[in-house]
This record gives C-alpha cells, structure tokens and sequence, in this order.
C-alpha cells in the first residue's frame, strides 16, 4: 500500500516528516550530551518505535549498541487491554549498563510503567527514557520521561511506525483517520 492509497483513510496530518526530523535532530543533540562519556544501549519497543529508533540511531554522534524488547497491550483495537505481554526479551544483559528506552508513544502510560518496572529490576546504571509522542490527558499512570518529542491531543494516531490493526505503519508523518476506518 502506497501513501496515495492510504491518503483517502486519513483525517489530518498533526506531524509532518520534516517536522519529526527536526525534533529528533534537537533532541539527538541532547542524548549526546548527556551521554558523552558513557557508552549506550538503546532499547526499542517493538513493533511502534522501529522507525523513531531508527532513524534517531542515525542522527546521534554517540556510538550506541541496539536492542529490541516486543510488548503488546492495543492488539488490534484502539483501547489498551491494560495487560501488556513480553514478546520477545532483550537479547541484552543490562545490568551495570546505561539504557535509553525509545518509545513512539505514551497513551496511557500502562505499557511503559510496566516496562520501567521490568528493566529497572534487572539493575541498569542509569534507565532513561525518549519518547516520540505523548498524550497528556491519556495518562492513566504518571511517568517520568527524560525526552518528549511532542505533546499531541487524545486522539488515536497512526504513522511512522504506529499501526491502527497493524496499518499505516509506513506513513512517513503522523495523522488521525477518518472515523469511516473505525467503522464510523
Ligand atoms: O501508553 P500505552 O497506552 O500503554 O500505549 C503505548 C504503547 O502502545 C503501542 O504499542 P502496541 O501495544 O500497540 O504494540 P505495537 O507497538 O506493536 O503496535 C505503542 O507502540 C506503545 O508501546
Ligand atoms: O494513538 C495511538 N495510535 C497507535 N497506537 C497506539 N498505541 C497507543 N496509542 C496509540
Ligand atoms: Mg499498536
């Protein structure tokens, strides 16, 4: 499916590629920063963040190894279950490590305190947090995040690499749907 055939699903575009480019070029600067003299293990969740985690990998300066953790909660709808599963474990021993987290999206929050929760156990040096989007009013857990991309409305959202029942994935923006998708 090209982004033609997926246009007549959409509503509205609320972030432009050029617009994600420029946040992840400011904040990669930030994550040099602070990283500096430490050496980094990137952690991206599975499958949403494949495209923020790659493509902020290629705008920092510090050298990073990567890993990926698959957890699901949404499944095929637009409600978390609130249940979050392991999919598949780092491949990582993280203990003594410096971890950054990438997530396309904070909703509720019920994933990533989840998350914080697990690698925080297995005692990582430092545990930090990058998130592409946030819903301020969707926090149903309170969460302590390093780095904000941008504060969206609590809208469902799709696109670089946030899926409605698996689609839009590949959309190179972020946007809303039409309410015909849903069946509206
Ligand atoms: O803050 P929350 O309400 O928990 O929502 C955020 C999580 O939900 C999505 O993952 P999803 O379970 O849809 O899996 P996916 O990344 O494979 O699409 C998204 O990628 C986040 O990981
Ligand atoms: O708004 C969203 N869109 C896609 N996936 C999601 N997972 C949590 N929130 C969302
Ligand atoms: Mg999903």
């Amino acid at each position: 499916m090209n982004e033609k055939d997926m246009g007549a699903d959409l509503e509205n575009v609320l972030i432009t590629k050029e617009e994600i480019d420029a946040k992840l070029a400011e904040t990669a600067a930030k994550i040099d920063a602070e990283y500096a003299d430490k050496d980094l293990l990137i952690v991206g969740v599975l499958k949403g963040a494949v495209m923020v985690m790659a493509d902020l990998a290629r705008t920092l300066s510090t050298p990073v190894t990567m890993d990926w953790m698959a957890v699901s909660s949404y499944g095929a709808g637009t409600q978390s279950s609130g249940v979050v599963r392991i999919l598949k474990d780092l491949d990582t021993d993280i203990q003594d490590r410096h971890v950054l987290i990438v997530e396309d999206i904070i909703d509720s929050g019920l994933t990533l305190s989840w998350l914080l929760s697990n690698l925080g156990s297995r005692r990582p040096a430092s545990l930090r947090v990058f998130t592409l989007l946030r819903k301020p009013e969707a926090a149903k857990v309170p969460i302590d995040v390093d780095w904000v991309g941008f504060d969206i409305p609590n809208e469902f959202v799709v696109g670089y690499g946030l899926d409605y029942a698996e689609k839009y994935r590949n959309l190179p923006f972020v946007g809303t749907l039409a309410p015909h998708v849903y069946g509206g």
